[in-house]
Parts: structure tokens; C-alpha cells; sequence
């Protein structure tokens, strides 16, 4: 019973597959993991090897003119493979949480900060405006951006990538969803930013009980923060892990592979030990 009830998200079966002008292509297929109550798991693989594709479809964001998405993606029990655009769009934000390796590509220029994060609180809440303003501001002051009030009326080209991020985070956490997915969130940020992103997705994992699925290509950032890690490969998992027995213990000749180039540009990772 306890196993099954810390299972926040169960990917089981999972097949996707694309429709090109030469056939349908196969891009991810048998991947298989759970993402327990308050648990980070690293989705870790070479560029290429299915990590976006497959955090996408849980979120059901692939186009699905030209994608099939077979299999089954179970959200605390409720199926979201097949869900319409209303039921997932109700999801989406609230119960799963989605921060991108770009924050720049998650606002949209023409609208102030305010504008767009108040909307998302209002699109998934009862709250009124000023309430919604309230909770934004709160949200961004417990990842410590300064002058919240002020960040509401900016627009995004006029905060750094750094703030952006911390701003998709405060967004991401102001309504308590069961998931995070963070694809590469610390990729596009310099050294004392990425630093500043990873504690705050740890807060937020140990004060909400949020489940992270966090999509690093950086060894040393996965070393820090997973509980469990995936590897992948060519659009399959090659191996599952609790993080200890990957680094002390790497089974697949993969993993081997990717632990070995890591430990080759060790002295390039300013992460691990600084949480
Ligand atoms: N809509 C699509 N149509 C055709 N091929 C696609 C589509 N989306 C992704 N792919 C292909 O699927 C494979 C997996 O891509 P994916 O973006 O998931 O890799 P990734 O592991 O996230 O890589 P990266 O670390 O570079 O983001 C790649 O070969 C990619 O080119």
C-alpha cells in the first residue's frame, strides 16, 4: 500500500512515435519509472537520447497531428495519456509544474511579468486580481527576488536570465503542484544562478513535498539533488538507479561512459558540495 500510494507519477509502456514525410519514426519507447512523494528523479542522457520528448508527453505537449503517444501516464492514479486540451490545460501549471531551460522562451515579450503570472494564478485559482497579486509577490519573495512589486510591471527582456528563471520557479511553486519537471533548468545560467535555481527547487521539494523530475545533461548537478536516476539512450532507458548505486556502481556500459566523461571535466563543475 505505501509503495503504491508515494507513486506521484507512473510512466509505464511509454511509445512515441512521429510521423515524417519518410514514415513513422520511432523516438522514445519502453520507458518505464515512478516518481515517488517528495523525491527528485534525474533524467540524465546524452542530447538526443529522448529526455525532452518524454517529459513532453507526460505533459502531453507534443503535437498531436504528427505524434502518437502510446502507453500509460498516470498522475496520483488519473490516466493523462489521451486527456483533451481543456482537462490537460487544467493540469498543466496547477498539478504539474513545468520550468524550461530558457526562461526567455516561457513569457511572452508583449506582456508585463505581472500580466502573465497573475493570469496563470487566476487561469487555476478562485482568487481575484489583488489576490493573485498578493500570492505572486509572496511566491517571489520566498525565492528571494528582489523588489517583487516592481518585477510585476517588467517586462521579460528587461530581467536577466537568472531572475527569469527564478521567476518561472516562484510561478511554478505559488501553486503547490504534486510535480515539477525541470528540463535543464540551470543549463542557460551562470555559475552563482545555477546555484541559486537548485536550492530553491530543493525548498520547494521539502516544504510542499513536490516530486521533481529534473532533466540535467550535468552529472554533478544530478549528484547533488536525485534520489533516483534514469539513464537514456537512444529514446530507451538503458538503466534505473538510486543515485548512490549509479556513481559508486554504473551497470550499463553507458552510464560508464557518462560518469567517466564527467570525472575527465570534474574541475569544470562548481555545483556539487556548494548546496
Ligand atoms: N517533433 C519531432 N519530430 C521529429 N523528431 C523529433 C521531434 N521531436 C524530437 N525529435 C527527435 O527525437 C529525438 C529525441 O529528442 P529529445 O529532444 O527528446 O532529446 P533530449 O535527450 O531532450 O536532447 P537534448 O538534451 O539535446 O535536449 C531526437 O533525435 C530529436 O531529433
Amino acid at each position: 500500500m505505501g509503495t503504491e500510494r508515494s507513486n506521484v507519477l507512473t510512466v509505464s509502456d511509454l511509445h512515441v512515435k512521429v510521423q515524417t514525410k519518410e514514415g513513422a519514426s520511432t523516438l522514445v519507447q519502453d520507458i518505464n519509472f515512478k516518481l515517488e512523494k517528495g523525491k527528485v528523479l534525474g533524467l540524465v542522457g546524452e542530447s538526443g537520447s529522448g529526455k525532452t520528448v518524454t517529459s513532453m508527453s507526460i505533459l502531453q505537449l507534443l503535437d498531436r497531428k504528427t505524434t502518437t503517444i502510446e502507453g500509460s501516464i498516470t498522475l496520483q492514479g488519473r490516466e493523462l495519456n489521451g486527456l483533451d486540451d481543456k482537462e490537460i490545460r487544467g493540469i498543466r501549471g496547477k498539478d504539474i509544474a513545468f520550468i524550461m531551460q530558457n526562461p526567455m522562451n516561457s513569457f511572452t515579450p508583449v506582456f508585463t511579468i505581472g500580466n502573465q503570472f497573475v493570469e496563470t494564478i487566476r487561469s487555476h485559482t478562485a482568487l481575484n486580481k489583488k489576490q493573485a497579486k498578493e500570492l505572486a509577490i509572496e511566491a517571489m519573495q520566498n525565492v528571494n527576488l528582489p523588489n517583487p512589486a516592481k518585477l510585476l510591471k517588467s517586462y521579460p527582456f528587461q530581467l536577466s536570465g537568472g531572475m527569469l528563471q527564478r521567476v518561472m520557479i516562484a510561478m511554478a511553486a505559488c501553486l503547490q503542484p504534486s510535480v515539477i519537471i525541470a528540463d535543464e533548468p540551470t543549463t542557460a545560467l551562470d555559475v552563482h544562478n545555477q546555484l541559486q535555481v537548485l536550492r530553491h527547487l530543493d525548498k520547494i521539494r521539502s516544504e510542499y513535498g513536490t516530486s521533481i523530475l529534473l532533466i540535467s545533461h550535468d552529472l554533478g548537478v544530478i549528484s547533488e539533488m536525485a534520489d533516483d536516476v534514469v539513464v537514456m539512450q537512444h529514446g530507451r532507458i538503458v538503466e534505473t538507479a538510486n543515485v548512490y548505486e549509479l556513481f559508486d556502481n554504473p551497470q550499463h556500459e553507458y552510464t560508464k561512459k557518462l560518469l567517466n566523461a564527467r570525472l575527465s571535466i570534474k574541475h569544470e563543475e562548481p555545483i556539487t558540495h556548494m548546496l
